[in-house]
């Protein structure tokens, strides 16, 4: 899967672009502020139905456009083509493929996004939550029905938190129920795709990091060596007194150690971020070995990730996978040394205008 050709209005500073696409490496380079990360979030925009610099998706439309839109077609390995957009006003948010109304997960298991930041590093010592959206996101891309067991634990979550704070007991068993129906399937789809990330990304982190002691540690949200159900009788006059349920996979967290300490205690914060780039390329290269949806990647400023020799080795890296990676650098050469790629774009973006150099 990969684009062919992008449009894009009204995001940011991009009032209007069209480009066309290498299926492989694109490189995009201009000076501060001219529209880089902009392009970027427009592909994921397209892809994940929201900005990944703020959650106020309106900050991202153009001063002076009523709406953004982002489209493109995008073309599948067996060489068809699907026609996939979005369009963004104060009020509405409109998703089409192939001229259909669609959601904002149809979107996402047409497009499967991967970005890397500045801020990726986070997922090592940021909020579970970060950790908790990594993981789904990588199950959902290979296991769509996730979501809907996904969507019914958290329904039953919120209107149990709700009883609680209002203290009606007596409808608490119910939303129980669906608890012990969907909590437990969520913390084994969680368990089995850690168990196939884990390979992969030793194996990445190694090529990164030269470390090959390194373990992805779970923790489903409870105290497991106990039933899940004995765990929500146990602790309701604890959940009463607080007004939330405080064991389930609402609270699941990942910990990465390397050699046996955690990662983010001992580790600088190069080698953190080389670990957070084996691992959401880990999650990429997993979801190309199991299902037909390759993944685009979207790597933001570059030279402030990595220094040259990982550059020259993500490159390389890149290369090999086979996947669309757009990447973004102020100057050419901030990409380091290019001589090893096979094939690729280079962009360069000006006060909002995107050209192909
Ligand atoms: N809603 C908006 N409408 C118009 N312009 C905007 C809007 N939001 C931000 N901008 C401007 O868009 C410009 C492009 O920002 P962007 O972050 O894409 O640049 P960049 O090329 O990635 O820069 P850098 O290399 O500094 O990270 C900035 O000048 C910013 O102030």
């Amino acid at each position: 899967m990969a684009l062919v050709k992008l449009d894009v209005f009204g995001v940011r500073n991009i009032q209007s672009a069209s480009i066309t696409l290498s299926p492989q490496i694109n490189l995009i380079t201009g000076a501060n502020a001219s529209g880089k990360s902009s392009l970027l979030e427009a592909i994921f925009i397209l892809g994940r139905a929201r900005s990944f610099r703020t959650t106020h998706i309106k900050q991202v439309i153009a001063f002076d456009q009523p709406q953004l839109i982002v489209s493109a077609q995008n073309r599948f390995n067996n060489g068809s083509i699907s026609h996939i957009g979005i369009q963004i006003d104060n009020k509405n948010c409109e998703i089409r493929i192939d001229q259909e109304s669609k959601h904002k997960a149809d979107l996402a298991y047409a497009l499967p996004i991967q970005l890397i930041h500045p801020k990726s590093y986070r997922l090592i010592d940021g909020a579970p939550q970060l950790r908790r959206e990594f993981l789904d996101w990588g199950i959902f891309n290979q296991s769509p029905r996730f979501l809907t067991d996904w969507r019914k634990f958290n329904k039953a979550l919120q209107q149990r938190n709700a009883l609680l704070k209002t203290r009606q007991t007596s409808q608490i068993p119910a939303w129980d129920k669906e608890l012990l129906e969907y909590g437990p399937l969520l913390n084994q789809s969680r368990i089995c795709y850690l168990e196939l990330l884990q390979a992969v990304f030793v194996e990445i982190a190694a090529y990164f990091l030269d470390e090959t002691d390194i373990q992805l540690r779970f923790n489903s949200g409870w105290d497991d060596s106990k039933d899940y159900s004995q765990i929500l009788q146990t602790e309701l006059d604890k959940d009463l007194r607080f007004g939330f349920t405080h064991s389930g996979p609402h609270r699941a967290d990942l910990q990465l150690l390397l050699n046996n300490k955690p990662a983010k205690d001992y580790l600088s914060r190069g080698q953190q971020k080389l670990l957070v780039l084996a691992l959401l390329l880990a999650q990429v290269k997993l979801l190309n070995l199991t299902t037909q949806n390759a993944c685009c990647i979207l790597i933001d400023d570059l030279s402030a990730e990595l220094d040259t020799l990982n550059r020259l080795k993500l490159l390389k890296y890149l290369s090999l996978l086979d996947c669309q990676v757009l990447l973004t650098a102020t100057e050419l050469n901030g990409f380091g040394d290019l001589s090893s790629l096979p094939q690729y774009k280079v962009f360069h973006v000006e006060h909002g205008r995107v050209s192909e150099l």
